[in-house]
């Protein structure tokens, strides 16, 4: 699988008149790339993560991501594939309060039907890549900002997903809280990982990100590549 997303002519729109609030829009995201989704407010970016993550249906076109077709799916089968395939960190980590962090990490791996050893044997590799095996124990609400943002994309990363969704994984962050998830989701792209992060921060975008898709009103209007190979 040399693409990891494919849409091909994607259309979204949210009321039958009126231009399409994305698209259409017809890319792909190759493996190993980090692709950065920017554009002002209202531009489409979330509709677009959406479509991607398969919470949401397009209007037209397809949307293929690990080389399924998903938008076809049924609820169950999306939600299926959304727990083997994609893996996701929001701006406020969405992590449950009353478990501790290795629970935290490993749940996603035994809703797949991993057994509870080998969940909490990846959740181990994970804590350790990602320097937060000195909370396994904790509760998130113990934690700083930039250590809960770690354990959702150590949870995101438990299934070996093809794919991270970031959506503004900084925004709710301190400036140096921030650079640690930018150093993190650096690291990530360097180890392989393909990643698409939606953010505001061109900063984060420009660090982190092997191509960056700038998107206004619903279009692509720009898409470039990072000259050098980090
Ligand atoms: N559920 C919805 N129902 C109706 N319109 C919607 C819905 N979600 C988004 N829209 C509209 O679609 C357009 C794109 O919105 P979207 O949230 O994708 O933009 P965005 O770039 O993510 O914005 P932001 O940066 O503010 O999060 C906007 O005009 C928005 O008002």
């Amino acid at each position: 699988m040399h693409q990891v997303i494919e849409l091909e002519g994607v259309a979204k729109r949210y009321d039958s008149a009126g231009a399409p609030a994305l698209g259409p829009l017809t890319f792909s995201v190759a493996r190993g790339e980090a692709l950065a989704v920017t554009g002002p407010s209202g531009s489409g970016k979330s509709t677009l993560l959406n479509l991607v993550a398969g919470l949401d249906k397009p209007t037209d076109g397809a949307v293929i991501v690990a080389g399924r077709r998903i938008d076809q799916l049924s609820e169950h089968a999306l939600a299926r594939f959304r727990r083997e395939h994609i893996g996701m960190a929001f701006q406020f980590f969405n992590l449950l309060d009353d478990l501790t962090v290795t629970d935290n990490i490993q749940l996603p791996a035994q809703l797949t039907g991993t057994s509870r050893r080998k969940a909490a044997a990846r959740a181990g590799e994970l804590m350790e890549m990602l320097g937060i095996q000195k909370h396994a124990r904790a509760y998130p609400g113990r934690l700083s900002g930039g250590e809960r943002q770690r354990v959702a994309v150590a949870r995101a990363l438990v299934n070996r997903p093809a794919l991270l969704l970031a959506d503004e994984p900084t925004g709710a962050l301190d400036t140096a809280s921030g650079h640690d998830v930018r150093n993190l989701l650096m690291d990530l792209h360097r180890a392989g990982q393909t990643i698409v992060l939606v953010t505001h921060d061109l900063t984060l975008a420009e660090a982190c990100a092997s191509r960056t898709i700038h998107l206004v009103d619903g279009h692509v209007a720009l898409d470039t590549y990072a000259q050098a190979v980090r």
